[in-house]
């Protein structure tokens, strides 16, 4: 179909995204929460919006979302997350890639943990909730949201259903504009 994408991740691999990931290990609540969207805001600036205004489609493996959910397990409250992360360059399309508590648990025990919020076993069942609870708040801005169920499909199946997901957004961006 030749479409021009653009495939990132948050944290980037930026100067604030390195930083984010340095202090993950030693730092906390407000401290993370902040460099987490501060490294969002500055890759908006300097990679995602170019790359848009180009006529490009950058997905990005984590997004708003996650900055709404994650320094929860902290106990920061839900309203400073909103606060710091809804004004972003909002996303056309967020998909929200879901499974049971066992499921999730059972594939980051094979994966291995990739920070110390993962390493908790109690944390997989809060952090579902969260985000949840987050996407929830996400839609009352007005954001297309998605869920894709991955509890029973291996990941060509998932990936088959976000590319079907990112091209109905395309095409129904080009319809409206
Ligand atoms: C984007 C983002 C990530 N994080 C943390 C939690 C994620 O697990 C980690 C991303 O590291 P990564 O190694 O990409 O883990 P995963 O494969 O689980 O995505 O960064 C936040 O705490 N807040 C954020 O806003």
């Amino acid at each position: 179909m030749g479409l021009a994408v653009h495939h990132t991740t948050q944290p980037s691999t930026g100067p604030v995204g390195i930083l984010a990931r340095q202090l993950t290990p030693t730092t906390a609540g407000h401290t993370l929460a902040c460099l987490y969207a501060a490294d969002r805001y500055h890759q908006a600036v300097t990679e995602i919006g170019p790359r848009l205004r180009e006529g490009q489609i950058v997905i990005t493996d984590r997004y708003t979302t996650s900055g709404m959910t994650m320094q929860r397990h902290d106990g920061v409250e839900p309203t400073f997350l909103d606060a710091l992360n809804l004004p972003v360059l909002p996303a056309d399309l967020t998909i929200l890639l879901t499974g049971t508590p066992d499921i999730v648990r059972h594939r980051l025990t094979n994966r291995g943990a990739h920070n110390r919020y993962q390493d908790r076993p109690d944390s997989t069942t809060n952090e579902i909730n969260y985000f949840h609870q987050a996407a929830d708040r996400l839609a009352t801005t007005g954001a297309r949201i998605a869920h894709i169920d991955t509890t029973n499909l291996d990941p060509e199946a998932v990936a088959d259903q976000a590319a079907s997901l990112v091209l109905q957004t395309v095409h129904g961006m080009k319809e409206a504009s």
